[in-house]
């Protein structure tokens, strides 16, 4: 089957991670006789250097024009005193909303043999396996006014908070038919002791519940969610909630797989391309060293897989090459404090090409 793939490598150890999933959807492509073919768009950082603009209008054709996205990252100290209109993340929330992205789903799991990596004792993270289903093109990040007014010890800056009851009766309904899909239970996330948006959105979950009448709900506040993630993260199946609750629940999750490195994200739309991008930033402080941890790219490689091209069978191919490629020992600098055992993000990507190619010799 022929797919197109637009790659945005973006800035920082973008490019190394998405030049890890390149190699990796070559090799997949090989063993199951597809045709992956890939077409090359700036985005942020380096899209402000070459254009002047994060989100050239060239990178969105190309990106809706082809059967799903692949982001590395953007941003980066270089363009961090730009005006926030013309940031390099500008350009990746660009493309979320051109793109009709409202659903963001970024699954926590934990690998066995990653036991160690996380700083959560072993019983409080075995058998977690949670996805948060973060709402994406609404909110903070998108609420107007937003703007910077007065001067002095006058001066104001205004973000807005907004959601429209359309806008939450679509995430969570996701959140609902992924509960149902999982045969688990929702925890819808909010701060409705505070914010009027929430309390909206807790009616509008209450509503739609109804619809679900299998699957046992629950609200909690985000406070308290931040607390129990760590506490005791099993009680989660699925999290629906606002965009910046799950900004800010997503990374601290990624701590009970280990790793920021590790968690992948699928960011859907009612019928568009998806875009698939690991949860991480550009990691400056690490960017051009060849030591990034791919396994989040790689896992979102296997979420394109499974939710743009319905290819299950090489999504979990996939996966368990990655888990293989841990269960072996294998491990980029993040995952572990013994410097001997450490690999590249190179080193790391062959291991995974050879347990793929392992498996297609055993199968
Ligand atoms: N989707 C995106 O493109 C995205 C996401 C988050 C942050 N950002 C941007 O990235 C820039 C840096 O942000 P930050 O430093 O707050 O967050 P970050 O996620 O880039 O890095 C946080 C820490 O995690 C480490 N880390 C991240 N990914 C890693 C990987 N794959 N392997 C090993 N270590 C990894 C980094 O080295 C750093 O110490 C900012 O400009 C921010 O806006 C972009
Ligand atoms: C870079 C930034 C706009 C982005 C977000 O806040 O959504 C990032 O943190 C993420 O989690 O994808
Ligand atoms: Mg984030």
């Amino acid at each position: 089957m022929k797919k197109r793939i637009a790659i945005l490598p973006g800035d920082g150890i973008g490019p190394e991670v998405c030049e890890a999933a390149t190699t990796v959807l070559n090799e997949i492509g090989t063993m199951f006789q597809h045709q992956f073919e890939f077409v090359y768009g700036d985005l942020g950082g380096i899209a402000i250097d070459k254009t002047g603009n994060p989100l050239p209008k060239e990178t969105l054709t190309i990106c809706k024009n082809s059967d799903a996205v692949l982001l590395g990252a953007v941003g980066g100290p270089k363009w961090d005193t730009l005006p926030g209109e013309q940031r390099p993340e500008k350009g990746l929330l660009g493309l979320r909303k051109e793109l009709g992205l409202f659903a963001n789903l970024r699954p926590v799991t934990i690998y066995d043999a990653l036991a160690d990596s996380s700083p959560l004792k072993d019983e409080v993270i075995q058998g977690v396996d949670l996805v948060i289903v973060r709402e994406l093109t609404g909110g903070l990040y998108f609420g107007e006014p937003r703007e910077r007014r007065g001067e002095g010890k006058e001066e104001l800056a205004v973000d807005t908070l907004v959601y429209s009851r359309k806008e939450i009766e679509r995430i969570v309904r996701k959140g609902f038919e992924f509960a149902e899909i999982r045969g688990g239970t929702l925890t819808s996330v909010d701060k409705a002791n505070v914010l009027e948006s929430s309390r909206l959105w807790r009616e509008v979950v209450d509503e739609v519940a109804k619809e679900y009448p299998n699957i046992s709900y629950s609200h909690m506040l985000v406070d308290n969610a931040a607390m129990q993630l760590v506490r005791n993260p099993r009680q989660f199946d699925v999290i629906v909630t606002e965009n910046m609750f799950g900004d800010i629940l997503s990374d601290e999750a990624s701590m009970i797989t280990g790793s920021l490195g590790m968690l992948p994200s699928a960011s859907l739309s009612e019928d568009g391309p998806g875009l698939f991008e690991p949860i991480h930033g550009s990691a400056p402080d690490i960017a051009g060293k060849g030591i990034a941890n791919p396994l989040a790219t790689l896992s979102s490689v296997a979420m394109m897989l499974t939710y743009a091209f319905s290819m299950t069978e090489e999504a979990d191919v996939l996966s368990a090459a990655i888990n293989d490629v841990l269960e072996a020992g294998h491990r980029t600098a993040d995952l572990t404090s013994d410097e001997r055992a450490v690999l590249s993000t190179t080193e790391m990507t062959n291991q995974v090409i050879q347990a793929l190619t392992k498996k297609a010799v055993n199968s």
